[in-house]
């Protein structure tokens, strides 16, 4: 049984990433519209015709493409901030927790996360949940993306000729729209400091969060902190923890390692027995931050997931 899969969007940064990982699939079958992508009337039939719809759009067209599916047996994946802390979405971290992964199979609509929320949830729910970091503690999360976050947009100004600049601090406001959402799926009650950037790179984010461990409850060890990750990921197959003794062994880290997979790696750098950690994430925003993401809840949605591997 083949399942038919639109792409709204199919012609943007993320919608050509998803359609890469799904057009040499035998089991699904695209809908493409090519020339007729932005007709009305295209869209609209193609959006209630699908068995599962992936929306690859701004926030406003994605909230407008949900209103015009009137099918209610369609299986929506959004990829934009739209739903992310929507109540009536499930929201698409399948590994973030036990049942999560339940939920989005039972579910006709999911939000994907946020690729800078995905490393950052990645990294604090496990530790808010075991009481290692208070509800209340107040977290930065500092990080640097790939100018292809920015979609077609951001590409073009990178890529132009003399106007590229070498790195681009921004959310200069504090105002981030992955804020609502970092706060909300890692159980903090303060909204999460957060400071990202953009390098002169086009594809790989680094997430970081610095922590003194004086400032938390029995100062844990770096230890305690690496085994609540290990434990929170044991058996899944897209977040790894990385060891200890490779982590001690690193003299930097780069955002590109990951590029091209969907998976996101965890870190604890940290002097064993010292008084502070930096805990990084690494990761594709356009693997497990997008498009490697989309394609590991359409998998799921639909089913296969057991039968079916990413790259
Ligand atoms: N880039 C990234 O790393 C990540 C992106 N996302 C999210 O994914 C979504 C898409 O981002 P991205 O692919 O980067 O963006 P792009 O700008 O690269 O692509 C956006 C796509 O949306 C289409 N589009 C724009 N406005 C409309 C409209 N009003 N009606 C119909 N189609 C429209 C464009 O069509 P056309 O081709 O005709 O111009 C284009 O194909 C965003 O919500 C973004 O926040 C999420 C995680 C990571
Ligand atoms: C480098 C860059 O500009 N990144 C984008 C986020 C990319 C992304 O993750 O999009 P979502 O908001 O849909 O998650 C930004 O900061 O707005």
């Amino acid at each position: 049984m083949t399942h038919s899969i639109y792409i709204d969007g199919e012609a943007g940064t993320t919608g050509l990433e998803i359609r890469e990982r799904l057009e040499a699939r035998n089991d699904l079958q695209l809908m493409l519209l090519g020339d007729r992508r932005r007709d009305v009337e295209a869209r609209r039939e193609a959006l209630n015709s699908a068995d599962a719809v992936i929306l690859c759009l701004p926030d406003d067209a994605a909230r407008e493409a949900v209103s015009m599916i009137e099918n209610s047996a369609v299986k929506v994946i959004d990829a934009s901030t739209a739903y992310r802390v929507d109540p009536d979405w499930v929201y698409g971290f399948a590994e973030m927790g036990d049942g999560q992964r339940e939920a989005i199979a039972a579910s006709t609509r999911v939000s994907n996360p946020g690729c800078y929320p995905t490393g950052f949830i990645a990294l604090m729910r496990p530790l808010v949940k075991a009481g290692i970091v208070p509800a209340h503690y107040p977290v930065t999360v500092n990080a640097v993306s790939g100018y292809s976050g920015g979609g077609k947009q951001m590409i073009a100004e990178f890529e132009a000729e003399g106007t590229a600049k070498p790195f681009w601090s921004y959310g200069l406001s504090l105002k981030h729209k992955h804020v609502p959402e970092m706060t909300k799926h890692t159980g903090l009650n303060l909204p999460v400091l957060f400071s990202p950037a953009v390098g002169n790179y086009r594809q790989g984010m680094l997430v970081e969060v610095p922590l003194h461990l004086s400032a938390l409850p029995e100062t844990p060890s770096v230890e305690r902190i690496h085994g609540a990750l290990v434990e929170a990921y044991a058996g899944q197959r897209f977040v790894e923890v990385a060891d200890l003794e490779a982590t001690e062994a690193m003299g930097g880290i780069e955002p590109e390692a990951l590029n091209g997979t969907n998976t996101v790696r965890l870190h604890v750098f940290g002097d064993r027995g010292g008084e502070q950690v930096r805990l990084v994430a690494m990761l594709d925003n356009l693997g497990k931050g997008a498009s490697g993401a989309a394609v590991q809840n359409l998998n799921i949605m639909l089913g296969l997931d057991e039968a079916i591997g990413l790259k």
